[in-house]
């Protein structure tokens, strides 16, 4: 049998703690092979959702599949098949890399433990450190062995939570270049992030606040979707000057948002005539330069994260 096209289809997910609706009337669908983000304030309901998508928290409403199994009656199921990697590094410290794996291929019953373990050594590019201590290797490398360690079982969903946290540009770039080799294979991503460099390396994001899903779809169509309209302003003298501008503009009608981009700020604004009607006064100023320029995915969520906080409060 082929596996089918869509990993995941939910509609109408609830969940509430202690009669507080953490999620609501969550419905979305995640294709096979997708990379998918997850991203919101903390507390937003993130891990609960993933945790409803595939099985392993049954929601209070709603109805969906996870490869092709009931999240509500066949949990067990869905479980067999996804792998989770958490933040915190939680393979054994004091055994190798080829320990650590040969472990795990044992714990679940892969045929060949020994020459499973090698395989994924030379997969994860860890040749040569096969029989270093796993405590002693350096954070980018212990979350590549964390991913070989949850990918050895050959999941067909894999749950990362904010996988690189912490972990530095070079090896931030390799671990998801294996992420994506994974998920041109087939495999389903599911990723927590407060990170816009990984959200900008999925295939497809969802912004989730106060229990609501706010917005979804590939980061291009989430940005045009947010109807910001933005424009960098920088300084020919000293940057000092800047800083007092974005405390005016803030203050000003028509402008929702201004953030310090290195050495140019982004002033937004979500209706066009007022926002240009702020920062007509200062474009006069020879010393000043704007510039129309699409919204970063930060202002963004900056921005659905401010609405969502003044329509939750
Ligand atoms: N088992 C539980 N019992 C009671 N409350 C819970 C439980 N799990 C989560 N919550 C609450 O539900 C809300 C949403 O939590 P959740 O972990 O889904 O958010 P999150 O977006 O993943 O947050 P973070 O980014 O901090 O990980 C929080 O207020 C949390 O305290």
């Amino acid at each position: 049998m082929t596996a089918p096209a869509i990993a995941i289809e939910v509609e109408g997910l609830t969940k509430s703690f202690d009669g507080r609706q953490v999620v609501r009337n969550l419905s979305m669908t995640v294709k096979r092979g997708t990379i998918y983000g997850f991203l919101g304030p903390n507390g937003s309901g993130k891990t609960t959702t993933i945790r409803m998508l595939c099985g392993l928290l049954t929601p209070d409403s709603g109805r969906g599949t996870c490869l092709g199994y009931d999240i509500r009656t066949e949990a067990d199921k869905i479980k067999l098949h996804v792998g989770y990697m958490t933040q915190r590094f939680s393979l054994y410290q004091d055994l190798s890399v080829r320990e650590n794996l040969e472990f795990i291929a044992r714990l679940y019953g892969i045929p060949n433990a020994r020459t499973a373990a090698e395989r994924m050594i030379a997969r994860l590019g860890l040749e040569g450190r096969g029989e270093q201590i796993a405590g002693s290797l350096s954070g980018g490398w212990k979350q590549r062995l964390a991913l070989g360690a949850c990918t050895l079982p050959k999941p067909q969903l894999l749950l990362l939570d904010e996988p690189t946290a912490g972990v530095d540009p070079k090896a931030r770039r390799e671990f998801w270049a294996q992420i994506h080799t994974l998920a041109a294979e087939g495999l389903t991503v599911l990723v927590s992030t407060h990170y816009m460099d990984e959200a900008e390396r999925c295939h497809e994001i969802a912004y989730i606040a106060y229990g609501d899903l706010l917005a979804h779809g590939t980061v291009d169509e989430v940005i045009a979707g947010s109807g910001l309209v933005t424009f960098t302003v920088s300084s020919r003298g000293d940057n000092g000057g800047l800083a007092q501008l974005g405390h005016a503009l803030e203050a000003a009608p028509g402008v929702d948002m201004v953030a310090p981009f290195g050495t140019s700020l982004h002033v937004c604004g979500r209706d066009r005539a007022a926002l240009e009607a702020a920062i007509a006064s200062y474009r006069s100023d020879a010393s000043l330069v704007f510039e129309p320029a699409e919204p970063t995915l930060e202002d963004v969520f900056i921005d659905l994260m401010t609405r969502a906080k003044d329509n939750f409060q």
